[in-house]
């Protein structure tokens, strides 16, 4: 740990419960929370409020780099607002879900947005004396540099029961949806498979009590290894 700062980094794919469990270990151990691929949606959605196609790498790039957003980082509250409109449920339709990758798969953002998530990290940690942040290159890109890197998976039947529950809707109406946007979205981040480091939580048969104990337990292996070296 620097100087005190505890940096949690946590990737894995779409729905294995990266947010709400990394809301609920950041609220235990008091420390601030980043959920990165907010700020990928805020920039699809700031991108198409402006009339830009997404497809339009330049524009969208040009996007990434001005936009005026600020990120919650509050466990409790992790609002996000751009140019001070508070834009949390519009991020999360299904619509931006469906077009989200287009922005993620853009080279020239994901460089600004590592920046700006690197940049938000030490902020974060420094104000809180600690950061939980969660996306799909965290622990690689982003903050490889972090006290404990851990890699949420869990089977695909799993996830998409899960997002189903949650979204009230069939299992199947969200598989090609969730399938598609890991397909997309690992062929720039590494987040199906462990980095060198990266501590595997496989989450298929814990319930949401024993993923947050398991992180928990991740974190303090980690950062005990880190004491005694
Ligand atoms: N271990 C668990 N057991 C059962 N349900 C869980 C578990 N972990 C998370 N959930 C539930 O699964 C749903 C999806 O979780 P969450 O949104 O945190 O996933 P995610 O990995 O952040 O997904 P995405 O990357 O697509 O945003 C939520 O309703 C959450 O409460
Ligand atoms: N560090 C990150 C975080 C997210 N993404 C991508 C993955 C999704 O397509 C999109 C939204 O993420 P979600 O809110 O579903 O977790 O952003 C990424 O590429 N890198």
């Amino acid at each position: 740990m620097t100087e005190g700062r505890l940096i949690v980094a946590i990737d894995g794919p779409s729905g294995t419960g990266k947010s709400s469990v990394s809301k609920e270990v950041a609220r235990r151990l008091g420390v601030g929370y980043l959920d990165t691929g907010a700020m990928y949606r805020a920039v699809a959605w700031w991108a198409q409020h402006q009339g830009i196609d997404l497809t339009d790498q330049v524009a969208v790039a040009h996007a990434a780099e001005t936009i005026p957003l600020v990120m919650g980082t509050n466990p409790d509250d992790p609002r996000v607002s751009v140019d001070d409109i508070p834009i949390d449920q519009q991020i999360r339709t299904s619509e931006i879900s469906e077009v989200v990758s287009a922005v993620a798969t853009n080279l020239a953002v994901r460089s600004t947005m590592k920046k700006r998530q690197r940049q938000l990290i030490n902020q974060i940690a420094e104000a809180t004396g600690g950061v939980v942040a969660e996306g799909r290159d965290i622990t690689t890109v982003v903050a490889p540099f972090a006290d404990a890197r851990i890699l949420m998976t869990a089977s695909e039947e799993v996830r998409m029961g899960r997002r189903s529950k949650e979204l009230a809707v069939d299992a199947e109406a969200t598989r090609a949806q969730i399938v598609e946007r890991d397909a997309k979205d690992s062929t720039v981040a590494q987040f199906l498979t462990a980095a060198d480091g990266v501590i595997t939580i496989d989450t298929s048969d814990l319930d949401f009590e024993e993923s947050v104990a398991a992180v928990l337990g991740a974190i303090e292996a980690s950062t005990s290894a880190i004491a005694g070296h």
